[in-house]
């Protein structure tokens, strides 16, 4: 059987990179990515969407593959001139190529048009080869329940503070993602869910990634409609995590660090969970009841293992 409209749901990095095995792995098919829209920030006026951009650049060859976000070539003028203004936040790196991408996408959000549609208008200039939509249109913003350090009382704070700032080592007691309650998935991101004859979950954060997306009302219900199957890939390979930090992130939900732990989280679609498919690592054995589990290499070390694990994904929807 080959697949004709895959739908992929993806954070940042890991995501992005997944992505590039899926497209190699079934180049005939139509993809579709869902991608979470809770790490975007507004920054000295501009809107900025970090794992859009991470997976339009990764996708359309223009990330910095080293750093795994932003601009390959990358230059860093405008951030030195706002620091040396004293302009705050000066933990987080806007390149000067990057900064061309936040002044279109904000001038066209500012215009009255829809994140879905700003997407479609940037990806046009650099042909991912898949269909990128954002989960919602809605603003969506994930912030981190900390204990103060100078009053001892907890404190949200935006989840790139936390992330990149604190490089996330506050202990954090809750994700808060504000604004959920009223979005809607994007334009397309049903249509997508009901056209599917595989939906694959990409080895992304569960919690502020994957989780993120699925919290967006009516989305979770689009997605256990779906016809197709649904198989998911562990982010978490010989019990640690591959990149990122969902270590700090999954025990703030009481989620085990392990293959199974977050297997167990999603849970088996015939028991109201998500999962028809597991992949897991060869070293991370999981009993996941309900889950179709498969040992198969997870590590995306070069863009052949990359592509054996989408194709074994893609396996793991024929049944
Ligand atoms: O660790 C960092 N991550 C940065 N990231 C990565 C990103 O914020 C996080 O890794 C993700 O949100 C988590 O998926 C950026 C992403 C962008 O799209 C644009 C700018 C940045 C800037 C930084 C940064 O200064 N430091």
């Amino acid at each position: 059987m080959r697949f004709v409209q895959i739908v992929v749901l993806a954070g940042g990095t890991g995501g992005a990179r997944f992505l590039r095995g899926v497209r190699a792995a079934a180049p005939d098919a139509e993809i579709t990515v869902v991608v979470n829209t809770g790490d975007d920030v507004t920054l000295h006026g501009l809107r900025i969407c970090p794992d859009l951009d991470t997976v339009v650049y990764t996708l359309g060859g223009g990330i910095d593959e080293e750093r795994g976000w932003g601009r390959a070539g990358e230059s860093w003028t405008v951030k030195e001139e706002l620091a040396a203004y004293g302009a705050d936040p000066d933990w987080f790196g806007l390149g000067d190529r990057d900064l061309a991408t936040h002044l279109i996408r904000t001038r066209m959000l500012d215009a009255g048009y829809p994140l879905s549609a700003v997407t479609a208008a940037l990806a046009d200039r650099w042909q991912p080869g898949v269909t990128v939509l954002p989960m919602s249109d809605q603003r969506v913003e994930t912030h981190v329940v900390v204990s103060d350090p100078e009053t001892d009382r907890p404190r949200a704070i935006h989840f790139q503070e936390w992330w990149v700032r604190h490089r996330a080592a506050l202990e954090a007691s809750a994700f808060v993602q504000v604004g959920v309650d009223a979005a809607r998935p994007a334009p397309g991101v049903a249509e997508a869910f009901a056209a599917a004859d595989a939906v694959l979950l990409a080895p992304s954060n569960p919690v502020v990634s994957i989780g993120t997306i699925l919290g967006v009302p009516d989305l979770r219900e689009a997605l256990l409609a779906t016809p197709a199957r649904i198989a998911g890939v562990s982010p978490i390979v010989g019990g640690a995590v591959v990149r990122g930090m969902a270590d700090r992130c999954l025990p703030v939900l009481g989620i085990e660090v392990s293959a199974e732990g977050v297997g167990r989280h999603y849970g088996a679609r015939s028991d109201g969970g998500l999962l028809d498919a597991w992949l897991v690592a060869p070293e991370d054995p999981a009993d996941v009841p309900g889950v179709d589990v498969r040992q198969v290499p997870l590590l995306m070390s070069d863009p052949e293992a990359t592509t054996a694990l989408a194709r074994a994904a893609l396996d793991a929807c024929r049944g």
